[in-house]
């Protein structure tokens, strides 16, 4: 099956590869070029749908039909941060913020309170745009954060998370376990049972 990934973030279209081994997974880039999509609306669900929208649109004007696109809004909430970054995870930093940068203002923020480690969880929403009509599902990881930042796998805020059952973070553990048990494998699971039910 092939299904357009409505998403830029390279670490995202990775895990959606490896989580869809059996599917043509391709990125919109390949067939749309880059296309900026402002993320103004107040919820994960809200961004997400809109990001599946518009690059259904942008297909659908370009000649495509019958293209299943899918598209990922996700981020990170610390509860003792009053649920910040949240859906401004992608931006924390800043316009011009880099996983980097966003990473260093967490940990600015969690210096600021003295706090070495703190419960935090991750939200996935999932939208599914199909002949016109829109899905949503969701899937959550919950753990903590710490204030550094420890591994080199994953991507984002990977480096600085331990999930819940393990004490090392997510950059350290690396993919084949985030796999197991990820806000993005969780929502996928649910966005394929929709997608069983409806193709
Ligand atoms: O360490 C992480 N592991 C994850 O599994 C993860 N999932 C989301 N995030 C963070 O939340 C932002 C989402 O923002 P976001 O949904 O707007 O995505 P994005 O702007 O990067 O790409 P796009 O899909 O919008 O094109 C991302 O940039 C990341 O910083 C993650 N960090
Ligand atoms: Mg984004």
């Amino acid at each position: 099956m092939k299904i357009i990934i409505a998403s830029a973030n390279k670490g995202k279209i990775a895990e959606f590869e490896k989580l869809m081994p059996n599917d043509e997974v391709i990125a919109f880039s390949e067939i749309l070029g880059q296309i900026e999509i402002e993320e103004d609306k107040d919820t994960f669900k809200g961004n997400a749908i809109k990001k599946a929208q518009t690059i259904y649109d942008e297909l659908y004007k370009n000649g495509y039909r019958d293209m299943i696109v899918i598209s990922d809004d996700s981020g990170i909430s610390v509860p003792v941060l009053n649920n910040e970054p949240g859906i401004y995870s992608a931006r924390y930093a800043g316009l011009n913020a880099t996983d980097k940068s966003n990473n260093a203002k967490l940990i600015e923020n969690l210096n600021r309170i003295n706090l070495e480690r703190t419960p935090a969880f991750y939200t996935a929403c999932i939208a599914i745009v199909y002949q016109n009509n829109v899905y949503t599902v969701h899937g959550w990881m919950h753990g903590d954060v710490i204030n550094k930042e420890l591994g080199e796998g994953g991507f984002g805020y990977d480096p600085m998370f331990i999930p819940n059952g393990f004490e090392k973070t997510l950059g350290e553990l690396g993919y084949e376990a985030k796999k197991e048990f990820s806000h993005r494998t969780k929502a996928l699971n649910l966005a394929k049972k929709v997608l069983d039910v409806i193709l």
